[in-house]
């Protein structure tokens, strides 16, 4: 799903207005629609609600809910909010405002004074402002928001939380601190960055229906991984398959005390569809290999403790490398030649980014199109520090584009960059899953995926989609405060049966 900006979202309601064509008034019908559709279905008709419009269209869709809402018997309440009493509103808002019906409270409020000090009510719409903000909120307007960021109400904004740009970190000035946002037709990016995260709340997209070949058409730069997206990503297990077919798959790692973190990411690897796979471990994990995983065949290094030097690296499609390794001179040794031959697709985690973060020469060394699988810190020690989420972001692009690697940005939202600028956003996971371990799984997972034929693209995408997905079966059946590492392999075929199936059902119409 693509992430368009306010302008391309304006463009997109213009096209649609234009050429379904729909009267600009039935598409603001449409969404209000929507909204109260998704609405309906979580708040119950005994709440009293409060909807506090602005005058643009944001305000109209509020005037619009408001008199769907009344219609089914929800006992509604409308806040006017016009700090200047003779500007009318747009077209839209007028006309919504016209056919409020009468039994709807009203309040008008044109000054400071007039802003109640106490909202009494039980759930609080928020359709200040939407997509149209064009500045920071001042005056009037934050008087509003701050008395509604102080209410006790359940704050749910229409499609962006009044004060917050659809595409940018936030502004100065107060903003709307949503429970949740019900947002329309696409996420914005400002859902994106973990720092506007108290702006947004829960956030659910709701299709209004504008033109899907205007959204083809756009050029962007971020996207948001969607269901519909993997189902069309997700390769299937061929009838006249071997296991040479899925590809092997060898896997570097280990160090004394820390064997679990390879032998997290070996069971990972064959539970995503590598056909074969070798784990090279030091002499200290190879008990603890063969007996953890039977499936994986294990050979070991020279050095007890830690990996010094290599196997043969050729005849795989894919290997990953750094999970449990440390930071050793020996290991730095080992790493720097595999770098130096290496021509298969790879996957770098952990420590391995940590020695190419305090060594320069080594990120040159990388093949074009390796995968990247870095936290927060270890990416800053790789590209540097930054200010916000929004630079953060710009630097992930431009370290991928300079670089021609990927990069697999970890966290809420793990973001996927690719050499050609693209981000990724990913839709699945949940905080049980910041856990020791985790990011062991998901190197895994990508070995996996790179050894069974899929670009380093698809590979980074559709991994992350499903260690997420795993991840998120996991905690609806164990909750996440329990979750550990080994839980997210445990429904790892879970997640691919889930997607596979629907997929192929469709495939069957
Ligand atoms: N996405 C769609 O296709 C649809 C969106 N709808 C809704 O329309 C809003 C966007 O409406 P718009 O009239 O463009 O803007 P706003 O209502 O957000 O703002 C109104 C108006 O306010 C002025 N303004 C901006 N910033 C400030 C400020 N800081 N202080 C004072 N005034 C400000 C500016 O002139 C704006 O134009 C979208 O979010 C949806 O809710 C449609 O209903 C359906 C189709
Ligand atoms: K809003």
């Amino acid at each position: 799903m693509k992430i368009l900006s306010a302008p391309q979202i304006r463009q997109a309601d213009a096209y649609t207005i234009e050429h379904e064509p729909i009267a600009s008034i039935d598409l603001m019908e449409r969404a209000s629609n929507a909204f109260v559709d998704y609405f309906t279905r979580l708040f119950g008709t005994k709440n009293k609600i409060l909807i506090c419009c602005g005058t643009g269209n944001n305000g109209g869709d509020g005037l619009a809910i408001a008199r769907l809402l009344s219609s089914m018997n929800y006992e509604v309440a409308v806040l006017v909010v016009r700090p200047n009493k003779e500007a009318p509103g747009s077209a839209d808002f007028e006309i919504n405002y016209r056919l409020l019906p009468g039994i709807i409270p009203l309040t008008e409020i044109n000054d400071n004074t007039q802003v109640p000090e106490k909202f009494n009510t039980d759930i609080i719409i928020d359709a200040i402002f939407g997509s149209g903000l064009s500045r920071p909120v001042e005056g009037l307007y934050a008087f509003v928001i701050r008395a509604i960021n102080q209410s006790q109400a359940e704050v749910v904004s229409v499609d962006i939380a009044s004060g917050l740009f659809c595409d940018t970190i936030a502004a100065e000035g107060p903003i709307v601190t949503p429970h949740m946002t019900i947002s329309f037709q696409l996420p914005k990016l400002a859902f994106l960055l973990p720092e506007n995260d108290p702006f947004v709340g829960e956030w659910k997209v709701v299709d209004i229906g504008l033109s899907s070949d205007f959204i083809a058409d756009q050029k962007s730069k971020s996207h948001y991984v969607s269901s519909s997206d993997i189902k069309k990503m997700l390769r299937r297990r061929e009838k006249y398959s071997h296991k040479g077919t899925f590809g092997r798959a060898l896997l570097i790692g280990g160090s004394y005390g820390k064997i679990g973190a390879i032998v997290l990411s070996s069971r990972a690897c064959l539970r995503s569809g590598a056909g074969l796979l070798i784990t090279h471990v030091p002499q200290c994990g190879y008990e603890v290999l063969q007996t953890a995983v039977p499936e994986c065949m294990v050979t070991t290094d020279a050095s007890f403790e830690y990996i010094s030097e290599l196997p043969t690296i050729q005849n795989y499609q894919a290997i990953g490398i750094g999970p449990g390794l440390g930071v050793q001179e020996m290991s730095l040794k080992a790493l720097r030649e595999l770098l130096k031959d290496v021509k298969n697709p790879m996957v770098i985690d952990a420590d391995a980014i940590n020695l190419i973060a305090q060594n320069d020469d080594l990120i040159d060394l990388l093949p074009a199109n390796t995968i990247l699988t870095p936290h927060p810190k270890e990416f800053e020690r790789l590209a540097g520090p930054w200010e916000n989420d929004l630079e953060r972001l710009d630097l992930q692009r431009e370290f991928s584009k300079k670089h021609e690697v990927l990069i697999v940005l970890k966290g809420a939202h793990t973001s996927v960059s690719t050499p050609e600028g693209r981000v990724y956003f990913n839709s699945t996971g949940n905080p049980g899953m910041a856990t020791a371990g985790s990011g062991d799984v998901l190197t895994g997972i990508l070995t996996g995926l790179l050894s069974r034929g899929y670009s380093a693209r698809k590979a980074a995408i559709l991994g992350v989609y499903m260690h997420g997905l795993a991840g998120d079966l996991a905690a609806e059946k164990l909750g996440e405060e329990s979750l550990i590492a080994s839980d997210i392999i445990d429904y790892l075929p879970h997640a691919f049966t889930s997607v596979s199936a629907e997929k192929y059902l469709i495939k069957k119409k």
